[in-house]
């Protein structure tokens, strides 16, 4: 009950930030329309009486009319300000949303299923929201309505008071049948998000090859299939029950209503109602059942717009609480000493073992370190740990002695560069997709919405043409700029009808990128060439270390994650992993003379080229 009262709260906290005049102009005007309706039907029993020779016809002509002119200005004023105040909603919310999945420093959020499954819904639905005012208002006005047509019925005679309480008994059948939908919403989201990510398998453009290629196409549709049975089949089950149960109400005011006129044209010959009060009852009668039904519409809204505000509510303290743990030191101009890893443990989120344990490493300032290791050995993790996507369950990491976790986050990554193996393909120009290397000083489309806090720390002046034909050249991807058809301007990517490139050309532009920022404190690479051959890696190595001489003047560290140890062997410092823990580590030489694993996986890679 208290979810759900804070869930009401937030909901009109909604509205009401969207713009505080247009909510309250919105709910007078449902509230004015409301007593318009059943004042029309009194102007027309006045009317009616006054024809029997009771009464003045004027009276009732001022009432019915007086009435239908607030109803019409009413309808057509609520309207106006109905889609300025929805808009506002959805904005607003649409940007809060974006912020809450992308503000926590981490990444961890998104793989917690139940963050997942609240920021899903969320999105899913959070334009149902856009009607609050309207919602509640209309509730309201049905509220009003009623209490008026209570009063009317009441004066010609208190049994026709049943016609109403029947009228809830059609609300109570409409809001069990709404709680059990949006209950069996909430147990099938797993489902739902499931199916969204096999529609994804399924519908992406670059999965096209490997799908047909293993023939999945019918497998994955067939799980699709599955998915929205396994969703849907509940959500039908309750939406029948909650029909059937409203069906019965409906007849049984039918019933009633049937049995009302029979009743007052009863009283009107027994002389104890009048002509009007009969014709009062004929057109009030459908108004309670016509407010039963938008009160009832009302409610079963209103009750999904509860869980889609109580998802909101619920994410808001999550994820604010996540964002709390950003620091808000400033990172060192420069590396004098290096990154301390002391006795960092870490486990994925919902995770049970450990991925990494008890890892105490120094990464001297100035130096290149190669990680090695088995597959799922903890390399990539210790990367993410270092770029603070992720803070460590156990142990600290250190820069130049400070805590990482007292550091800005952003401030951090304003001062790392990285190249990865999963690189991200910008259907920007071409020019744009290496400039996101260094965002602050690409200027444009990347600068930061009005009133947002920025990702973006200004590093300097804009991009000059030398900046990007360092890049380019260190990147390798001087021959995919050359061929296409203008140059650093041509839009990349079909979607938006530009020019479509090989995974090898995208992997190139990403890292011209990796080589955009200067002076970074730290460079990642996770197997930034994995699909290049083991030459053009080593070259490109030498390219990265001839490039980072000013890496170096800041003391900054460059990190390559690599399975080819030819490459790796340049490195200062060697780490080696197995299962989540460093059995081995020191210079090419040191390992090779200490005659361990690594000595034994060199020789073995280094015969496969004899
Ligand atoms: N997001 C995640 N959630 C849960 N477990 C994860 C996640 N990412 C990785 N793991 C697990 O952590 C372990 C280490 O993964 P990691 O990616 O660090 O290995 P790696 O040494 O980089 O491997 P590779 O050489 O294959 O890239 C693996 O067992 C993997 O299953």
């Amino acid at each position: 009950m208290r979810e759900r009262w804070d869930s009401l709260v937030a909901l009109v906290r909604i509205t009401v930030a969207a713009s505080p005049w247009l909510a309250a102009t919105e709910l007078l005007l449902v509230v004015v329309m409301a007593v318009a309706g059943p004042l029309q039907a009194y102007g027309v029993a006045r009317i009616v009486n006054a024809v029997t020779g009771q009464g003045s016809v004027t009276a009732g002509a001022i009432i019915l009319f007086g009435a239908l002119a607030v109803a019409f200005g009413g309808l057509v004023l609520s309207d106006a300000v109905r889609h300025r105040l929805e808009d506002g909603i959805e904005i607003g919310l649409q940007s809060e949303l974006l912020d809450l999945a992308t503000k926590p420093p981490g990444i961890g959020h998104h793989e917690q299923p139940e963050i997942a499954d609240r920021l899903g819904a969320a999105r899913e639905e959070f334009r149902r929201l856009k009607g609050t005012a309207g919602t509640i208002g209309s509730g309201l006005a049905v509220l009003i309505t009623t209490a008026t047509v209570l009063v009317l019925l009441a004066g010609i005679h208190p049994l026709l008071l049943t016609l109403p309480l029947l009228g809830v008994l059609r609300l109570w059948a409409s809001a069990y049948g709404a709680r059990q939908f949006r209950h069996a919403i909430t147990v099938t989201m797993e489902y739902n998000r499931r199916q969204a990510k096999l529609l994804d398998v399924v519908s992406h453009p670059g999965h096209g090859l490997e799908v047909r290629a293993f023939g999945l196409r019918g497998m994955l549709t067939d799980k699709i299939a599955e998915q929205f049975r396994l969703q849907n089949g509940p959500r039908w089950r309750a939406r029948r029950q909650g029909h059937l149960l409203e069906i019965a109400a409906r007849v049984l005011f039918g019933l009633a209503y049937g049995a009302a006129i029979v009743f007052v044209l009863w009283l009107a010959r027994a002389g104890r109602a009048t002509p009007g009060d009969v014709t009062m009852v004929m057109l009030l009668a459908p108004q309670t059942d016509q407010a039963a039904q938008r009160l009832s519409d009302s409610v079963r809204v209103l009750i999904a717009m509860l869980d889609v505000a109580g998802h909101i509510q619920w994410l808001r303290r999550h994820l604010g609480h996540q964002v709390a743990w950003a620091g808000a030191e400033e990172p060192p101009t420069t590396l004098r000493h290096g990154i301390e890893l002391r006795n960092v443990s870490f486990a994925y989120p919902a995770a049970e073992r450990p991925v990494l344990r008890d890892l105490s490493v120094y990464l001297p300032a100035g130096s290149t370190v190669a990680l090695v290791g088995d597959n799922g050995a903890g390399k990539t993790t210790m990367v993410k740990l270092l770029a603070r996507l992720y803070d460590p369950t156990d142990g600290s990491i250190l820069v130049d002695g400070a805590d990482l976790r007292a550091i800005n986050h952003q401030a951090w990554r304003s001062r790392i560069s990285a190249g990865f193996q999963d690189f991200v393909r910008y259907e920007y120009t071409a020019r744009e997709a290496i400039g996101l290397g260094e965002p602050s000083r690409l200027g444009g489309p990347t600068q930061p919405r009005a009133g947002a806090e920025s990702e973006v720390r200004t590093s300097g002046d804009a991009f000059t043409d030398d900046s990007y034909d360092a890049a380019i050249d260190a990147g390798d991807a001087r021959a995919v700029i050359d061929r296409l058809p203008d140059g650093l301007d041509t839009r990349l990517g079909k979607r938006f009808g530009g020019t479509q490139l090989s995974g090898g050309q995208w992997q190139r532009l990403a890292l011209a990128r990796a080589f955009m920022r200067e002076r970074p404190l730290l460079v990642l690479l996770d197997e930034p060439a994995a699909a290049l051959d083991p030459e053009t890696e080593h070259a490109l190595l030498d390219r990265f270390n001839a490039a980072s001489t000013a890496t170096r003047e800041t003391g900054g560290i460059t990190l390559l994650v690599s399975h080819r140890l030819s490459t790796v062997r340049m490195a200062d410092l060697i780490l080696v992993f197995e299962n989540g823990e460093l059995t081995e580590s020191g210079s090419h030489e040191d390992l090779m003379a200490t005659g361990g694993s690594y000595a034994e996986l060199f020789e073995l890679q280094a015969s496969a080229y004899r």
